[in-house]
């Protein structure tokens, strides 16, 4: 990640995830370029069975196309009560090109639409967890290097909160009493799904370089 002059390409067209990439790389001297700044490059088709697949699908053909070494984040919300659901499809859950609040909705709905009309009178409808598969791939060697990271929370049925994007404002952790989107870009950072695969990430790339020499 060190070594293309500075600059480190993320295949992402998620503005959200841009954002937290720029936070998190801001400090070691790196400016984070997106797809909106290459956009020439074609849509890379998400139809991996596994956050992981996605990830190198995309990180893959981005860094094949350019060139060049590029960093791939494939996310996404994972709900017990709907079996896992959205899992891989939580950025098209309400159907192609949604946008975060169609699919908020339709999480709310399909939550309602479990308990079959039956109010419990609390907010709390289901555990689940948020999920950040990240793929650093080099067109180079054509190596791979992945991490994972998790973040266990609760769907609410009141949002709550204007920080983050996607599902952070449905995203209630009970230790801090607030939304995902309630808290600010630091605090997200340090116990998010993507701030934990980060870590394990620059970790392995560190051991990595250390290994070369
Ligand atoms: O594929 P790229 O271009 O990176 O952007 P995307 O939005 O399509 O990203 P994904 O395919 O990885 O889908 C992940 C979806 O999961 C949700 N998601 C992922 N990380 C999240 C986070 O930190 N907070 C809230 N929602 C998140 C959000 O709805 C995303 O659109
Ligand atoms: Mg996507």
């Amino acid at each position: 990640m060190s070594n293309s002059g500075g600059i480190l390409i993320v295949a992402t067209k998620n503005k959200g995830k841009v954002r937290e990439f720029q936070h998190a790389f801001a400090p070691l001297g790196l400016t984070v370029k997106s797809m909106f700044d290459y956009p020439e490059l074609p849509d890379v088709v998400e139809d991996g069975t596994t956050f992981a697949e996605n990830a190198l699908k995309k990180s893959k053909a981005v860094g094949e196309a350019l060139g060049l070494p590029v960093l791939s984040d494939d996310s996404g919300l994972c709900v017990d009560a709907l079996d896992g659901k959205p899992g891989v499809y939580s950025a098209r859950y309400a159907g192609e090109g949604a946008q975060d609040q169609e699919n908020n909705l339709k999480l709310l709905s399909e939550l309602e639409r479990m308990k079959q009309g039956e109010d419990t009178g609390q907010p709390l409808l289901s555990t689940a967890r948020f999920v950040c598969a990240l793929s650093l791939y080099d067109p180079a060697d054509g190596s791979e290097l992945t991490a994972e990271g998790t973040v266990e929370g609760w769907i609410t049925s009141e949002p709550a909160g204007a920080g983050g994007f996607g599902y952070d404002p449905l995203f209630y952790l009970p230790e801090y009493e607030k939304t995902m989107a309630e808290l600010t870009l630091e605090e997200k950072q340090k116990i998010s799904h993507r701030g934990t695969a980060l870590r394990l990430l620059t970790d392995k790339l560190a051991a990595k370089q250390g290994n070369n020499g």
